[in-house]
């Protein structure tokens, strides 16, 4: 089981500070859909030459053009790109395909995807790397979370990985875990805790107790 933590809310030069006090806890750097919009791909190249050891994820949250968004985020230095479950199969395929020719993997967001398990099936035929349920930060705030989504797609997934997002906390990791996902993603969850490094390391640990 992996930990990535999620950047979302911060500029380049803090999310690197920030990735420095965390670092030897997480596999995977996400760079989120709002440092995109405010720096671009540009974040991808800083975040990989800052930290070449670890893998980054660009959360494009491609919903179109998926072999030209795959293209340009690998050559930005991005080794995941993430292709939303609600785009067409052909924008799915194409992003599978070029992500392959450059050895990247391919995420797939089902974040507002109603009929669950049979898109899970659809994606999963399609030969992504991973499948993730998503509760993002409109519904969080009414209270939700994919936690049952989590143990539903685990039901149906068959060759795909599965992770999952959305408002995942030390005090809820435990749950999460016992859902035994291939991914965990954290952001608010570390980068607001009073005490980052602390938080992640338990995180850690209790990921890799699973
Ligand atoms: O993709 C995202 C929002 O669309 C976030 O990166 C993801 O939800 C994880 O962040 P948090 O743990 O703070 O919810």
């Amino acid at each position: 089981m992996k930990l990535q933590l999620a950047l979302d809310l911060v500029n380049i030069p803090d999310g690197i500070a920030l990735v420095r006090e965390v670092e030897q806890y997480v596999d995977i750097v996400e760079i989120g859909t709002p440092i995109v919009i405010n720096e671009g791909l540009h974040a991808v190249r800083a975040m990989k030459e800052a930290f070449p050891h670890l893998q980054v994820l660009a959360d494009l949250k491609v919903m179109d053009a998926g072999g030209y968004e795959v293209m340009k985020a690998s050559e930005a230095g991005a080794d995941l790109i993430t292709v939303l479950g609600a785009s067409e199969d052909s924008t799915i395929r194409g992003a599978v395909a070029e992500a392959r020719k450059h050895g990247k993997s391919i995420l797939v967001d089902m974040i507002a995807v109603k009929d669950l398990e049979q898109r899970a099936r659809e994606v999963d035929a399609l030969g992504v790397d991973y499948i993730c349920v998503h509760t993002g930060y409109d519904l969080q705030a009414e209270g939700q979370n994919a936690f049952d989504d989590l143990r539903r797609i685990k039901a149906v997934v068959k060759q795909a990985k599965t992770a999952v997002a959305g408002g995942i906390k030390l005090g809820t990791l435990p749950e999460v875990v016992a859902a035994q996902p291939d991914l965990v993603i954290v952001g608010g969850g570390i980068t607001g805790a009073d005490d980052r490094a602390a938080t992640a390391a338990e995180m850690r640990r209790l990921i890799s107790g699973a």
